[in-house]
C-alpha cells in the first residue's frame, strides 16, 4: 500500500470553486434513517479489511488524523508536547519492526484552538504538518459574524493553514438555507487560501434529511471538508450520519465533479472505529477517498490506541500506557 505523508499530501487537486445557493437541489434532498441504519449495521460485519493488511491501514489512518487537543484548560506547554508527538506519532521500534523505518507518517493535521496555533506553527515548523485551527466561536458557533470572521483572519494570520469553523444549528433548524450559505461562503471568503472544514453539530440537526441538507448548502458556498461534530455535543460521529454526509459527497461530487473531503469527529478513539470508517469509505466512495486530502479523523485519543494495536499486532502483547504518552 502506497502510504501518503504530509509531504505529498493535497495533490493536483482542485478547490471546491463553491456555487450558487441552488435551493431545487436542497428542496429534493431527503434521506431513509431506517435504510441508512441497516446499511450502517453491515460496515465491519464483512471484512473489508484482510488481516493481513490492517497494519498497513493501521499506519495510513494515522495519516489521516487530525491531532487534536480542545480542552479549557489547554496550556502552550501541552500544545508543544501534542505536536511532538506529531513529529514522531509512532515509536521508531515499531516502524523499524514495521519495515518503515525510512519511511515519514505523519499525523494530517494538528488540531488547536485559536490561541495555540502559533505556538503550534512554531513547534512543527520544517515538518510540513498544518496547523488547524477551531474557528468561530466554536463549539457554539453563536457569536456575532464579524466576531467570527475576525477570528478566522486571526487564525490565518497565525499561520493556521485549515479552519475547521461550526455552522449556527438554528439556521438549519429553522431550514433559513440562504442565512447558513450566506455565512460559510463569507467565512470561507475570510480562509482565503487556507482550507475549510465546516463542522455541522450533526448530534444537534434533529434528522438525518437536516444534516444531508446541511452538507449540500455548505458545499455549495465552498466548504472543502465537511465534519460531524465539535466533539462537544452529547452525540458526535457515527456511522449513521457518516453515510449521509458522504452520500451527499457522492452526490456533489457527480453533479460538480468536485471532491469534497470528509472529517467524523468526536468520540472516535479505537483502531477498531477507524478501521470501520475507512472501510465505509473505501465501499462507498472509492480508495481514492482514503488520502489526506480527502479524509480526516478529528480525535484527540485514536493515535494511543492505534499506536497499542501496531504493537499488539507486531508483538502479540499490548505495552503499558506509559509508553505511548500523548500530552
Ligand atoms: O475535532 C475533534 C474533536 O474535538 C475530538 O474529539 P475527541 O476528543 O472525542 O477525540
Amino acid at each position: 500500500m502506497k502510504l501518503v505523508t504530509a509531504e505529498s499530501t493535497t495533490p493536483a487537486h482542485k478547490r471546491n470553486p463553491g456555487y450558487p445557493l441552488d435551493l431545487d437541489w436542497v428542496e429534493r434532498v431527503r434521506m431513509n434513517r431506517s435504510a441508512l441504519e441497516r446499511r450502517a449495521g453491515t460496515i465491519g460485519a464483512r471484512r473489508t479489511v484482510k488481516k493481513d493488511h490492517q497494519l498497513a491501514w493501521l499506519l495510513k489512518a494515522i495519516t489521516m488524523i487530525d491531532l487534536t487537543t480542545l480542552n479549557s484548560d489547554d496550556t502552550p506547554g501541552r500544545v508543544e508536547r501534542l505536536c511532538a508527538k506529531a513529529r514522531h506519532p509512532v515509536r521508531q521500534d515499531i516502524l523499524d519492526q514495521l519495515g518503515m523505518s525510512g519511511r515519514r507518517i505523519l499525523p494530517g493535521a494538528v488540531c488547536v484552538y485559536h490561541s495555540f496555533v502559533d505556538t503550534a506553527v512554531r513547534a512543527l515548523e520544517g515538518t510540513g504538518i498544518p496547523v488547524a485551527a477551531v474557528s468561530t466561536g466554536f463549539p457554539h458557533g453563536l457569536a456575532p459574524v464579524e466576531t467570527k470572521i475576525a477570528e478566522i483572519e486571526a487564525s490565518v494570520k497565525d499561520g493556521a493553514k485549515e479552519i475547521d469553523i461550526v455552522i449556527e444549528r438554528g439556521m438549519v433548524l429553522r431550514g433559513d438555507w440562504q442565512a447558513l450559505y450566506d455565512q460559510v461562503k463569507a467565512f470561507r471568503k475570510a480562509c482565503g487560501d487556507a482550507h475549510i472544514k465546516t463542522i455541522l453539530g450533526t448530534g444537534e440537526l434533529a434528522t438525518q434529511t437536516n444534516v444531508a441538507k446541511a452538507s449540500l448548502v455548505c458545499m455549495l458556498a465552498g466548504a472543502d471538508f465537511i465534519k460531524t461534530s465539535t466533539g462537544k455535543e452529547k452525540v458526535n460521529a457515527n456511522l449513521v450520519t457518516s453515510l449521509t454526509m458522504i452520500r451527499m459527497i457522492r452526490w456533489f461530487a457527480e453533479e460538480t465533479g468536485i471532491e469534497i473531503g470528509y472529517k467524523p469527529a468526536g468520540g472516535i478513539a479505537t483502531a477498531v472505529d477507524a478501521l470501520k470508517y475507512m472501510a465505509l469509505m473505501k465501499e462507498e466512495l472509492g480508495t481514492n477517498w482514503l488520502q489526506p486530502h480527502l479524509f480526516r479523523f478529528g480525535a484527540s485519543s485514536l493515535l494511543t490506541d492505534i499506536e497499542r494495536q501496531l504493537e499488539h499486532g507486531l508483538t502479540g502483547h499490548y505495552a503499558a500506557d506509559y509508553r505511548q504518552p500523548m500530552v
